[in-house]
Protein backbone atom coordinates (compact mmCIF):
# COMPACT_ATOMS: atom_id res chain seq x y z
CA UNK A 1 0.00 0.00 0.00
CA UNK A 2 1.66 3.42 -1.07
CA UNK A 3 1.24 6.05 2.10
CA UNK A 4 -1.71 8.58 2.03
CA UNK A 5 -3.20 6.70 -0.53
CA UNK A 6 -7.10 5.52 -0.62
CA UNK A 7 -6.94 1.96 -1.92
CA UNK A 8 -10.10 1.38 -4.40
CA UNK A 9 -11.20 -2.17 -4.58
CA UNK A 10 -12.84 -2.72 -8.36
CA UNK A 11 -15.07 -5.29 -9.25
CA UNK A 12 -15.20 -6.57 -12.75
CA UNK A 13 -18.27 -8.40 -13.47
CA UNK A 14 -17.50 -9.14 -16.92
CA UNK A 15 -20.26 -10.66 -19.12
CA UNK A 16 -21.81 -12.52 -16.01
CA UNK A 17 -25.09 -12.03 -14.44
CA UNK A 18 -29.01 -11.35 -15.17
CA UNK A 19 -30.80 -7.87 -14.29
CA UNK A 20 -32.15 -9.44 -11.12
CA UNK A 21 -28.62 -10.52 -9.85
CA UNK A 22 -26.63 -7.27 -11.25
CA UNK A 23 -29.13 -5.15 -9.29
CA UNK A 24 -28.95 -7.86 -6.08
CA UNK A 25 -25.56 -7.83 -6.61
CA UNK A 26 -25.02 -4.09 -6.24
CA UNK A 27 -27.20 -3.43 -3.53
CA UNK A 28 -25.67 -6.17 -0.92
CA UNK A 29 -22.31 -4.25 -2.01
CA UNK A 30 -23.84 -1.25 -1.04
CA UNK A 31 -25.21 -2.34 2.13
CA UNK A 32 -22.27 -3.85 3.14
CA UNK A 33 -19.62 -1.23 2.13
CA UNK A 34 -17.39 0.13 5.32
CA UNK A 35 -15.57 3.09 5.62
CA UNK A 36 -11.95 2.76 4.21
CA UNK A 37 -10.84 1.50 0.45
CA UNK A 38 -13.14 3.07 -2.14
CA UNK A 39 -15.62 0.56 -3.78
CA UNK A 40 -16.30 0.14 -7.42
CA UNK A 41 -18.03 -2.12 -9.43
CA UNK A 42 -18.38 -2.52 -13.37
CA UNK A 43 -21.19 -4.69 -14.71
CA UNK A 44 -21.76 -5.30 -18.04
CA UNK A 45 -23.25 -2.30 -20.49
CA UNK A 46 -27.44 -2.94 -20.36
CA UNK A 47 -27.11 -2.71 -16.38
CA UNK A 48 -24.77 0.34 -16.03
CA UNK A 49 -28.06 2.48 -15.48
CA UNK A 50 -30.22 -0.22 -13.12
CA UNK A 51 -27.04 -1.10 -11.32
CA UNK A 52 -26.36 3.11 -10.85
CA UNK A 53 -30.26 3.20 -9.26
CA UNK A 54 -29.28 0.30 -6.76
CA UNK A 55 -26.35 2.42 -6.10
CA UNK A 56 -28.04 5.82 -5.96
CA UNK A 57 -27.11 6.20 -1.72
CA UNK A 58 -23.61 6.70 -2.94
CA UNK A 59 -20.65 5.23 -1.37
CA UNK A 60 -19.71 2.55 -4.00
CA UNK A 61 -19.03 4.25 -7.65
CA UNK A 62 -19.77 2.73 -10.74
CA UNK A 63 -17.55 1.97 -13.98
CA UNK A 64 -17.99 0.68 -17.38
CA UNK A 65 -15.56 -1.92 -19.05
CA UNK A 66 -14.39 -0.79 -21.43
CA UNK A 67 -15.14 2.64 -24.07
CA UNK A 68 -14.46 3.61 -27.57
CA UNK A 69 -12.07 6.03 -28.50
CA UNK A 70 -14.32 8.26 -30.76
CA UNK A 71 -17.18 10.33 -28.68
CA UNK A 72 -19.81 9.35 -31.45
CA UNK A 73 -20.70 7.65 -34.80
CA UNK A 74 -21.05 4.80 -36.60
CA UNK A 75 -19.51 2.07 -34.51
CA UNK A 76 -21.99 -0.85 -33.96
CA UNK A 77 -22.10 -2.39 -30.63
CA UNK A 78 -19.59 0.58 -29.19
CA UNK A 79 -20.34 2.34 -26.37
CA UNK A 80 -18.97 6.39 -26.01
CA UNK A 81 -17.02 7.28 -22.91
CA UNK A 82 -19.45 10.21 -22.74
CA UNK A 83 -22.34 7.97 -22.90
CA UNK A 84 -20.57 5.89 -19.51
CA UNK A 85 -20.36 9.20 -17.88
CA UNK A 86 -24.02 10.14 -18.91
CA UNK A 87 -25.21 7.21 -16.73
CA UNK A 88 -23.24 8.20 -13.88
CA UNK A 89 -19.86 6.03 -14.60
CA UNK A 90 -16.75 7.68 -13.03
CA UNK A 91 -14.32 4.97 -14.05
CA UNK A 92 -13.81 3.18 -17.20
CA UNK A 93 -11.42 -0.09 -17.29
CA UNK A 94 -9.26 -0.31 -20.20
CA UNK A 95 -7.08 -2.51 -22.12
CA UNK A 96 -8.08 -5.43 -19.91
CA UNK A 97 -6.47 -8.77 -21.52
CA UNK A 98 -9.44 -10.20 -22.18
CA UNK A 99 -10.38 -7.10 -24.88
CA UNK A 100 -6.65 -7.16 -26.29
CA UNK A 101 -6.48 -11.00 -26.74
CA UNK A 102 -10.88 -10.94 -27.81
CA UNK A 103 -11.11 -7.72 -29.54
CA UNK A 104 -7.08 -7.69 -30.84
CA UNK A 105 -6.83 -4.17 -28.78
CA UNK A 106 -3.27 -2.60 -29.27
CA UNK A 107 -1.62 -0.23 -26.79
CA UNK A 108 -2.07 2.39 -29.35
CA UNK A 109 -5.65 1.83 -29.29
CA UNK A 110 -5.81 1.70 -25.65
CA UNK A 111 -4.07 4.57 -25.59
CA UNK A 112 -6.35 6.57 -28.04
CA UNK A 113 -9.30 4.92 -25.83
CA UNK A 114 -7.81 6.03 -22.49
CA UNK A 115 -7.82 9.69 -24.18
CA UNK A 116 -11.27 9.35 -24.64
CA UNK A 117 -12.33 8.73 -21.53
CA UNK A 118 -10.38 11.67 -19.45
CA UNK A 119 -11.39 13.68 -21.97
CA UNK A 120 -15.27 12.85 -20.80
CA UNK A 121 -14.02 13.14 -17.51
CA UNK A 122 -13.95 9.22 -16.39
CA UNK A 123 -10.85 7.55 -14.75
CA UNK A 124 -9.62 5.57 -16.94
CA UNK A 125 -8.16 2.30 -15.53
CA UNK A 126 -5.40 0.71 -17.52
CA UNK A 127 -4.40 -3.00 -17.73
CA UNK A 128 -1.32 -4.46 -18.33
CA UNK A 129 0.62 -8.25 -17.64
CA UNK A 130 2.46 -10.82 -19.08
CA UNK A 131 1.48 -13.88 -20.48
CA UNK A 132 3.13 -16.98 -19.37
CA UNK A 133 5.47 -17.90 -21.69
CA UNK A 134 6.55 -13.98 -21.14
CA UNK A 135 7.00 -14.18 -18.01
CA UNK A 136 9.29 -18.09 -17.91
CA UNK A 137 11.25 -15.87 -20.74
CA UNK A 138 11.68 -13.44 -17.92
CA UNK A 139 10.03 -10.28 -20.00
CA UNK A 140 7.28 -9.83 -17.66
CA UNK A 141 8.93 -6.47 -16.44
CA UNK A 142 9.54 -5.12 -20.04
CA UNK A 143 6.45 -6.40 -21.01
CA UNK A 144 4.37 -4.36 -18.40
CA UNK A 145 6.45 -1.17 -18.29
CA UNK A 146 6.28 -1.51 -22.37
CA UNK A 147 3.06 -1.61 -22.38
CA UNK A 148 2.52 1.11 -19.48
CA UNK A 149 4.79 3.09 -22.16
CA UNK A 150 2.37 2.25 -25.31
CA UNK A 151 -0.95 2.92 -23.18
CA UNK A 152 -0.86 5.70 -20.67
CA UNK A 153 -1.98 9.24 -22.44
CA UNK A 154 -0.34 12.15 -21.42
CA UNK A 155 -2.77 13.31 -19.04
CA UNK A 156 -3.30 9.97 -17.44
CA UNK A 157 -1.43 11.42 -14.05
CA UNK A 158 -3.24 14.31 -13.38
CA UNK A 159 -6.28 12.78 -13.71
CA UNK A 160 -4.96 10.79 -11.33
CA UNK A 161 -5.59 7.40 -13.78
CA UNK A 162 -5.74 4.25 -12.14
CA UNK A 163 -2.89 1.16 -13.45
CA UNK A 164 -4.04 -2.24 -12.90
CA UNK A 165 -1.57 -5.28 -12.86
CA UNK A 166 -2.89 -8.73 -14.04
CA UNK A 167 -0.63 -11.49 -15.21
CA UNK A 168 -2.82 -12.78 -17.96
CA UNK A 169 -1.85 -16.36 -16.86
CA UNK A 170 -3.39 -15.51 -13.07
CA UNK A 171 -6.93 -14.30 -14.29
CA UNK A 172 -9.59 -16.78 -13.43
CA UNK A 173 -6.81 -19.61 -12.95
CA UNK A 174 -6.98 -19.35 -8.73
CA UNK A 175 -2.75 -19.12 -9.47
CA UNK A 176 -1.35 -15.96 -7.98
CA UNK A 177 2.33 -14.57 -8.45
CA UNK A 178 4.29 -14.97 -5.59
CA UNK A 179 4.28 -11.87 -3.12
CA UNK A 180 8.28 -10.82 -4.08
CA UNK A 181 7.31 -11.21 -7.49
CA UNK A 182 3.83 -9.10 -7.13
CA UNK A 183 5.97 -6.73 -5.55
CA UNK A 184 8.37 -6.47 -8.26
CA UNK A 185 6.07 -5.26 -10.83
CA UNK A 186 4.46 -3.13 -8.46
CA UNK A 187 7.96 -1.44 -8.05
CA UNK A 188 9.35 -1.09 -11.42
CA UNK A 189 5.26 0.01 -12.43
CA UNK A 190 5.98 3.01 -9.84
CA UNK A 191 9.60 3.52 -10.92
CA UNK A 192 8.07 3.99 -14.83
CA UNK A 193 5.08 5.88 -13.60
CA UNK A 194 7.75 8.17 -11.60
CA UNK A 195 10.07 8.67 -14.28
CA UNK A 196 6.99 9.84 -17.04
CA UNK A 197 4.97 11.84 -14.56
CA UNK A 198 7.20 12.96 -11.90
CA UNK A 199 6.03 13.29 -8.26
CA UNK A 200 2.30 12.79 -9.65
CA UNK A 201 3.47 9.52 -10.48
CA UNK A 202 4.22 8.26 -6.52
CA UNK A 203 0.28 8.83 -6.16
CA UNK A 204 -1.20 6.90 -8.39
CA UNK A 205 -3.19 3.89 -7.74
CA UNK A 206 -1.84 0.67 -8.87
CA UNK A 207 -4.12 -2.85 -8.27
CA UNK A 208 -3.12 -6.08 -8.77
CA UNK A 209 -5.85 -8.52 -10.08
CA UNK A 210 -5.74 -11.97 -11.05
CA UNK A 211 -7.19 -14.63 -8.63
CA UNK A 212 -7.82 -12.11 -5.99
CA UNK A 213 -10.02 -13.68 -3.14
CA UNK A 214 -10.88 -13.31 0.46
CA UNK A 215 -8.11 -15.47 1.73
CA UNK A 216 -4.85 -14.12 -0.39
CA UNK A 217 -6.38 -10.47 -0.55
CA UNK A 218 -5.07 -9.25 2.59
CA UNK A 219 -1.43 -10.44 2.03
CA UNK A 220 -1.41 -8.82 -1.06
CA UNK A 221 -2.33 -5.60 -0.35
CA UNK A 222 -0.07 -5.36 2.44
CA UNK A 223 2.70 -5.00 -0.27
CA UNK A 224 4.68 -1.89 -1.27
CA UNK A 225 2.70 0.06 -3.85
CA UNK A 226 -0.32 -2.65 -4.31
CA UNK A 227 -3.42 0.13 -3.55
CA UNK A 228 -5.93 -1.99 -4.52
CA UNK A 229 -7.46 -4.98 -6.41
CA UNK A 230 -9.41 -5.37 -9.78
CA UNK A 231 -11.42 -8.41 -8.90
CA UNK A 232 -12.87 -10.51 -11.42
CA UNK A 233 -14.73 -13.63 -10.13
CA UNK A 234 -14.97 -12.91 -6.52
CA UNK A 235 -16.43 -9.25 -7.17
CA UNK A 236 -19.48 -11.62 -8.37
CA UNK A 237 -20.36 -12.93 -4.39
CA UNK A 238 -21.07 -9.45 -2.41
CA UNK A 239 -19.99 -11.16 0.65
CA UNK A 240 -16.54 -11.89 -1.19
CA UNK A 241 -15.93 -8.73 -2.66
CA UNK A 242 -16.50 -6.81 1.08
CA UNK A 243 -14.06 -9.51 2.60
CA UNK A 244 -11.81 -8.12 0.14
CA UNK A 245 -11.95 -4.84 1.02
CA UNK A 246 -11.80 -5.10 4.69
CA UNK A 247 -8.71 -6.95 4.15
CA UNK A 248 -7.27 -3.22 3.26
CA UNK A 249 -4.52 -2.58 5.74
CA UNK A 250 -5.92 -0.41 8.21
CA UNK A 251 -3.24 2.13 8.64
CA UNK A 252 -4.34 3.62 5.48
O1 LIG B 1 -10.59 -7.85 -14.11
C1 LIG B 1 -10.38 -8.77 -13.31
C2 LIG B 1 -9.42 -9.78 -13.55
O2 LIG B 1 -9.41 -10.21 -14.85
C3 LIG B 1 -9.28 -10.82 -12.51
O3 LIG B 1 -10.22 -11.84 -12.66
P1 LIG B 1 -10.27 -13.00 -11.55
O4 LIG B 1 -10.34 -12.30 -10.22
O5 LIG B 1 -11.48 -13.78 -11.87
O6 LIG B 1 -9.00 -13.77 -11.69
Amino acid sequence: MTPGVRPLIAGNWKMHGTLREATALAEAVQTGAKPGAELLVCPPFPYLVPVGGALAKGGVALGGQDCHAATKGAHTGDVAAPMLRDVGATYVILGHSERRADHGETDAVVRAKAEAALAAGLIPIVCVGESEAQRLAGEAEPVVTGQLAGSLPDGFAAAGGVVAYEPVWAIGTGRTPTEPDIAAIHAAIRGNLESRFSEAGSALRILYGGSVKPGNAASILALAHVDGALVGGASLVAADFLAIAAGVPAAT
